[in-house]
């Protein structure tokens, strides 16, 4: 049976470019979020997150009549579920968007359908959600009771893009698929293949999902190398960025770069959930978030000794010192503040700071709560004229462009090797 209408749960970075996407090659898909905000805009063809080309995409779709949102699931032959995972306040994954999720669609199943799970999440969720679902639907059978036999069909299929480049990757990147049996993994395939350029590589559920948390720790502990020679060598008297593009010609390392920290709502969350399954095993995965983590208060800390140079050297007041933060996203050239080890850092920067704080984010037009009234958002001609201390937190192309001989000043904490 071939896939007519396709239903994605959940419509935000990845559920709504993945809707979108399968609306592109012409099947019926309804989107199903909670949010009535993200259901209205998308209905009106427009979009209520950040990514290029999306907006072009969806208003296509919607406008062609084979994109639409709701608040109520609906039956369907196909389903991909891509809700929030994130973890609690002891770093266990918060499984209860993927639960209610689940529960929603239970009663619209037919047999015959095919229930995916995209969501980032620990081993065993997709056993969890198809227990979940048997539970709901007692008259009909799930892969865990009737294997190839089942009337559901169920996978992990784990989405991999990379925020900016989604409609990209979407398409092009490799897939891994997850089925509970043979045929669930034969029927996930077919129904990516109707957008895929990329390969869907095949296996079971417990390792594509274990696949998902892998690459993202592989990031994190390679990131966490990189924050680590970076304390090193401030120790030392050492350039890390010089000494790590020496490293690399090396034909076989290949140092990531440090920063202020890592950021962003996956490879800052996800290797916890590998941590919290496996505490006595995942050491060097949970080390590596703790050096991540930490590396916010060493640039404080840098902070904090600069300004006191200034002062020694200016003879000023500590509260007649000017410091810029230049750089909020979580990465460069975005607009997204989640997670951001830079917010971090600007916030307890403000605390700590007698002066003024000024912040220059090109990508923002005012600043989030947790920093307005605290700080100045600030224009970068604006900030290299004025302040006395300037912080680079993120390598942002507008600050990449500043040539040196503009930054008169002396005292700069540069977490990306951009100007010293
Ligand atoms: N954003 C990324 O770059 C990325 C990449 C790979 C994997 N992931 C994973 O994909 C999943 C989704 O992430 P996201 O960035 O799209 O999250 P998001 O917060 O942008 O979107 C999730 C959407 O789900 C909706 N939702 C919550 N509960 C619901 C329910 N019961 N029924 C219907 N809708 C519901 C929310 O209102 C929201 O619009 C997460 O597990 C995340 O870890 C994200
Ligand atoms: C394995 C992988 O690639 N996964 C990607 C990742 O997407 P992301 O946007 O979160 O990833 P990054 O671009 O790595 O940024 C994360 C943070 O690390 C900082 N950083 C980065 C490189 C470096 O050398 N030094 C650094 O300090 C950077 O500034 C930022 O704070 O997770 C998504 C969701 O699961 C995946 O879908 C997507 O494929």
């Amino acid at each position: 049976m071939s896939f007519t209408t396709i239903s994605v749960i959940g419509l935000g970075y990845i559920g709504l470019p993945t809707a979108a996407a399968f609306a592109s090659r012409q099947k019926q898909v309804v989107g199903v979020d909670i949010n009535q905000h993200a259901v209205a805009t998308i209905n009106r063809g427009e979009i209520h997150i950040v990514e290029p080309d999306l907006d072009k995409v969806v208003k296509t779709a919607v406008e062609g009549g084979f994109l639409k949102a709701s608040t109520t699931p609906v039956t369907a032959d196909a389903y991909l579920i891509a809700v929030p995972t994130p973890f609690k306040g002891d770093h266990e994954p918060d499984m209860v968007y993927v639960e209610a999720a689940a529960k929603s669609i239970a009663p619209v199943l037919k047999k015959g359908a095919l229930v995916i799970l995209e969501s980032t999440s620990p081993v065993g969720a997709t056993e969890q959600m198809a227990q979940w679902l048997a539970e709901a639907r007692p008259d009909l059978t799930f892969p865990q009771q009737a294997g190839e036999q089942a009337d559901i069909n169920v996978a992990y299929c784990p989405e991999r893009v990379l925020p900016g480049q989604v409609m990209v990757e979407l398409i092009k990147n490799d897939r891994v698929i997850g089925g509970m049996t043979p045929v669930c993994s034969a029927r996930a395939s077919e129904l990516y293949n109707i957008f895929l350029e990329g390969e869907c590589v095949v296996t079971n559920s417990r390792t594509a999902e274990m696949c998902k948390l892998t690459e993202n720790s592989f990031r994190d502990v390679n990131i966490a190398f990189a924050n680590e020679l970076s304390l090193i060598c401030a120790d030392q008297g050492i350039n890390v960025w010089e000494l790590i593009r020496l490293a690399n010609r090396h034909p076989r390392v290949n140092i990531l770069q440090p920063g202020p920290g890592v950021g962003g709502h996956c490879i800052a969350v996800d290797p916890w959930f590998i941590v919290a399954q496996n505490p006595q095993q995942a050491r060097l995965i949970r080390t590596a978030r703790e050096v991540n983590d930490s590396k916010p208060h060493w640039v404080l800390n840098q902070v904090k000794a600069t300004v006191a140079d200034y002062l020694t050297q200016s003879g000023k007041r500590a509260n007649e010192v000017t410091i810029a933060c230049f750089g909020l996203a979580f990465k460069p050239n975005i607009d997204d503040l989640r997670e951001s080890p830079a917010m971090e850092i600007a916030e307890m920067i403000a605390d700590w700071h007698s002066g003024e704080t000024q912040v220059v984010e090109p990508n923002i037009h005012e600043l989030p709560n947790k920093l307005a009234g605290h700080c100045t958002l600030t224009r970068v001609d604006d900030a290299l004229a004025t302040a006395d201390v300037l912080v680079l937190l993120v390598d942002h192309n507008e600050f990449k462009a500043i040539s040196g001989d503009a930054v008169r000043q002396e005292f700069i904490v540069d977490t990306k090797g951009v100007w010293r």
